[in-house]
């Protein structure tokens, strides 16, 4: 292994380029080597770490949606061209970099080793794979540093990728200062049911039914505005403020979805204010990506006007009543372009969470399609996968597109961040009986992982189908323990919960061959549910479980 092309014993390094100056210093630390250092000039891409390349790998993608898995040498990342056409930065801020190379952002893992950079403030921290050799890399893109800034520190750590996945999380959240609110949600949201459909009625009939659940907040999904970058009520909508006070008539964290940071070519926003859009090198509006089949652009936070109409967005949903924030698509905020100030798309990126957070003060920050090690300390919970849906398929290509098998997977090989990062959000549980291709064991594993890794808990069904309620009850129970993984690079994952609600819990998974096995304080239990019929007719399901026969 070297850095910077030396060995490690040199202890100080410093390095003089045509453009930059970097000084490092090497850290024994019990698990291997910190390295940190500073650096200044205009460094654009630098070469922090080399070594071999191993034959198996455990890489990790920039953000909410990409992967997190092991892979092989030779394997390519299956993408559908139509997602590779439309998402573009979805996949990683050099998507010609990831469209021609294995790329791992922020960490990679062999069997018997971590390397991971601690922070990403300024320089977005990448590996590259290319065939031969692992290159670790930070990339600081056009920015220039008159003076030295810090550099994002290089951890290596020795030992089982199991044992040190946590340990990386844990270097993480030390290097960051990191302290998570104790809020860890458990909710209601729209859009794994209604999708773009969403009318108020349907918020109207699932807030009266939502009295029979344990739900903190009711989170109002995509389709309630006029357009992406026109966040106004459409005509199916009543005002923010009767929206919020509807929610919280009924007892619940009123909640809402915003993609902040992306502007639909066919807004007002980008009609009136084209110099507030981040620019490619001819000077026209930066394509982020594709979605509602449209054109979607990047807000350039850097602008100051662009700042103040941001700040007043959600000053307006907050003054309204909204206390809980889905903020999507964030990836936006975080793509290389031409900007006002010629910082780094990281540092843009950090910039608009924090006029974010300023305005919404400590009201709960959902992260999702976010880059993940720059959120740190910028979120409370972070969706940790690509969207779930009512389909559970292992055989089609995964990466990025909806797939409860997909999100489930993520939810279990990024458990580590959880509690330390933020309060990971695996995506909805969707329990209901119709509408949905899921099985009863599909619908049981989402439940049981969520709950045993102690993450945030959001439901997403029309509450007045039949649904499989005793699912929830258990994901709660399950709630509360310290977890821990093991096989995260095998197809069967043991997950151990110590501590839950129902005690220790250990879980033998195969999510591809749908085979699992549970058993709470080594005692092997069948879940069985009772039917209970309410006065109206609706049947509740609820989970009873039953020591071994
Ligand atoms: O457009 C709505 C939407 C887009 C992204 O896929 C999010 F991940 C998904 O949860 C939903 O909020």
């Amino acid at each position: 292994m070297k850095i910077l092309g030396h060995s490690f014993e040199d202890g100080k390094i410093t390095f003089e380029a045509e453009n930059f100056v970097i000084r490092l210093k090497v850290k024994k630390i019990p698990e291997g080597y910190i390295i940190s250092g500073e650096i200044k000039g205009k460094p654009k891409r630098v070469e922090i770490f080399r070594t071999e390349m191993p034959e198996i790998f455990f890489i990790n993608n920039w953000q909410s949606w990409g992967p997190a898995k092991k892979m092989k040498r030779g394997e390519k990342l299956k993408i559908p061209e139509k997602i590779l056409e439309n998402f573009g930065y979805g996949f990683n801020p050099n998507p010609h970099l990831f469209e021609q190379n294995v790329v791992s952002d922020y960490f990679y893992g062999e069997k018997k080793l971590v390397v991971g950079f601690l922070s990403s403030k300024y320089a977005h921290p990448f590996f590259l794979f290319d065939g031969h050799e692992v290159v670790g890399y930070l990339d600081y893109f056009e920015a220039t540093y008159e003076d030295f800034i810090p550099l994002e520190p290089l951890i290596i750590l020795h030992g089982n990728l199991d044992d040190l996945l946590p340990v990386y999380a844990e270097y993480v959240k030390l290097k960051n200062n990191l302290q998570i609110t104790k809020r860890n949600p458990v909710g209601w949201s729209s859009w794994y049911q209604y999708f773009s459909k969403l009318t108020w009625e349907d918020i109207l009939k699932n807030l009266g039914l939502a009295k029979e659940y344990l739900y903190e907040v009711f989170q109002i999904d995509d389709s309630w505005e006029i357009d992406i970058g026109d966040w106004q009520p459409n005509e199916k909508f009543p005002p923010l403020e009767e929206m919020a006070k509807t929610i919280r008539k009924h007892g619940f964290i009123p909640g809402i979805w915003i993609a902040p940071f992306s502007v639909s070519e066919t807004s007002l926003l980008a009609k009136n204010h084209k110099d507030w859009l981040v620019k490619d090198e001819n000077d026209s509006p930066l394509l982020a990506y594709r979605n509602w089949n449209k054109n979607i652009y990047a807000l350039d936070i850097t602008n100051e006007e662009a700042a103040k109409w941001l700040k007043n967005i959600f000053k307006r949903l907050k003054d309204a009543g909204f206390e809980y924030f889905k903020i999507d698509f964030l990836f936006a905020g975080a793509i290389p372009g031409k900007r006002h100030l010629n910082i780094s798309p990281i540092e843009a990126y950090r910039l608009g969470l924090k006029f974010i957070r300023e305005v919404v003060e400590d009201s709960f920050i959902l992260g999702c399609g976010a880059p993940l090690l720059p959120s740190v300390g910028l979120v409370d919970g972070m969706r940790i996968g690509p969207d779930t849906a009512p389909y559970y398929n292992p055989e089609t290509p995964g990466a990025f597109i909806p797939n409860a098998f997909y999100a489930l997977r993520n939810t279990i090989t990024r458990y580590y961040m959880n509690g330390k990062w933020w309060w990971n959000d695996p995506d909805c549980l969707l329990l209901r009986n119709i509408d949905t291709e899921l099985n009863l064991w599909e619908k049981k594993a989402y439940a049981f992982v969520s709950g045993m890794l102690n993450n945030m808990i959001i439901q997403s069904d029309d509450l007045s189908l039949s649904i499989e309620r005793y699912l929830l009850d258990s994901a709660l129970k399950l709630r509360g323990g310290r977890a821990f993984v093991k096989g995260l690079m095998e197809e069967v994952y043991e997950i151990f919960a110590e501590g839950t609600g129902i005690g220790n819990v250990k879980l033998r998974i195969n999510l591809k061959k749908e085979r699992s096995e549970l058993s709470v304080d080594e005692k092997s239990i069948k879940l069985l549910k009772q039917v209970k019929t309410k006065g109206d007719g609706r049947k509740f399901n609820y989970y009873q479980q039953k020591g071994d026969d």
